[in-house]
This record gives structure tokens, sequence and C-alpha cells, in this order.
């Protein structure tokens, strides 16, 4: 075999994308879901999954945490303290600007399954039986961000084997942004210079997907077109960040950013990994 052939047969079509019954959901389309809750008062929170594109694969979770678990994800990072963000890349502070992050255990935190039940249902949900079986799979800390005023995070693409990102909207500030978001795949360059080249001209609101905070001050604005979508406190966005048809690439689709924010912002990051796609 090639090592090409190999790694044809390594990672199959059709198993980074998400699994039925989501993979058959059309843009607009919702199904019900829940999870249950094991120490609260509330035994079950419903929630509801909403496609709201393509290519990536981008689903709108609403409601998927409650107004109180929002309340102590964030009392949890500042307790805990928050430092000035980096990226991947380490020492990079200018990708995000005027941004501060903290990190809570995805297997906590202690005494508290808040994060752990979350992590259960989403891999329930979203992630392939083939990724799951995976030993390289596996899932990162919950990571807190607060921008404040002006706060944002340049493009980019999640991936360094994230192959699953859910973004949680904690106080109903959104703004984040896919500016290639169901375009044709064949205009969209297959690399990063490219792709940022592209994204130059392009706007939130007139091209791709852009998740706007419901309450924000310019929420009145242009939100009736189907490239915004609206979202609250507790929802939160969910996709996928590489090509599922056997290529194992990293997918410019599903490049995205924080736009400025005009008020402090607070999200939180899960990212699922399946390392192996290190190797690809
Ligand atoms: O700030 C946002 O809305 C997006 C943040 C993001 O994409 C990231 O932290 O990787
Ligand atoms: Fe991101």
């Amino acid at each position: 075999f090639s090592t090409a052939a190999k790694q044809q047969a390594v990672i199959p079509p059709g198993i980074l994308g998400p699994p039925e019954p989501l993979k058959s959901l059309q843009v607009g389309q919702t199904l019900n879901a829940f999870r249950l809750v094991v120490d609260d008062d509330d035994d079950r929170v419903d929630f509801s999954i909403e496609r709201v594109a393509n290519s990536p694969h981008i689903f709108l979770l609403r409601n998927f945490l409650t107004s109180s678990e929002c309340n102590q994800i964030q009392a949890l990072a500042e307790e805990g303290g928050m430092k000035t963000a980096e990226t991947v890349t380490k020492g990079d502070t200018s990708s995000r600007k005027n941004c501060s992050v903290a990190w809570i255990p995805s297997s906590g935190p202690d005494g508290s399954s808040l994060v752990s039940g979350l992590v259960a249902s989403t891999v329930n949900i979203f992630l392939s039986d083939v990724v799951k079986s995976r030993p390289s799979a596996g899932v990162e800390n919950m990571q807190i961000l607060k921008y404040g005023v002006g706060g944002e995070f340049v493009h980019h693409q999640d991936g360094d084997a994230r192959v699953f990102t859910v973004i949680y909207y904690i106080n109903g500030v959104g703004g984040t942004w896919f500016p290639l978001a169901d375009r044709n795949d064949g205009e969209i360059p297959k690399n990063k210079a490219g792709v940022l080249e592209l994204v130059e001209n392009l706007e939130p609101g007139k091209h791709g997907i852009f998740l706007k905070g419901d309450s924000s001050n310019s929420a009145q604005e242009g939100n009736n077109n189907k490239h915004t979508v609206l979202v609250n406190k507790g929802d939160a966005v969910a996709f996928y960040n590489y090509r599922d048809e056997g290529s194992a690439q990293l997918d410019w689709a599903a490049l995205h950013c924080g736009s400025p924010t005009d008020e402090t912002k607070w999200i939180a990051n899960h990212w699922y990994r399946l390392n192996e796609l290190a190797n690809y």
C-alpha cells in the first residue's frame, strides 16, 4: 500500500462529521433532545438542535446550558483567576485581543458533574461510533474566555486534531462568524493564506453564518436574513473542523472568528480531539 492508500483506509469517509439523525437534518430543521443533570434539582434539561449550515456541519443548540449553569461556569472562571489569553501558538497574544482565559477540568469540577455531564451528552449525540471507539479520541478541558469591549479573536481554524468544537454563549453576547459557511467548495482555497485573502472582502451578516447576540446593541439591524442566527445565554454552536470525505484534511469552510465585541463577552470552548488526525 502507498501511504495515501493506508490513510484512506484508516479514516474512512463519513465518520469525521455528524452521525444520524443529525447527518440527515436539513438546514433550518430542528431536533429535540435532552440531557440528564445528576447533581441539580432539575434532573433533565431540554434543548433543541437546529442545523444552520451543511458545509461545515454547523448546529445551534438552543438552551443547552441552563442559566444557572452559565452563572456557575462564569463564577468558577472568576474564582480561579483569569490570565491573558494565548492561542495554541504559545506566546501568541495578538490573535486574541483584550481577552482573558480560565480552564475547568472536563472531568469536574471537583465533586460536580457540571462539565463531565455536558461531555457525556455531547459525545453521545455528535461523535460517530468510529471516532468514539478510537483510542486517540478525547476532550480538552473547558476553556472559558472573557473578552472586554473591543476584544476579538482573528480568523482561524481550530484544527490541530480538534475534530469537533462546541462554543457556549455564557452571557448572551455572541459574535462568532463563519465567513465561508455553505460557500461552494470549489471557490474555497486549500491553504490559509488564500482563505484569509478571500475573507477580507466578506462581511458578517452578508456572507457565511454570523452567530449574533439576540440582545446586542446592533441586534435589531439586518437580522432577518439567512446569514444571521441570533443566540441567547445558554445556547451553544457546534461544528466539525475536518473534511469527512476520506481525506482527513482540515476543512477551511470551518474558518471562523470572534468579531470585535462592543460589550463584555463570555464564552466557553470545548474541543473534542482525535489525536491521530495530527498525522495526516
Ligand atoms: O469568540 C468567539 O466567538 C469565537 C472564539 C473561538 O473561535 C475560539 O476561541 O477558538
Ligand atoms: Fe475557534
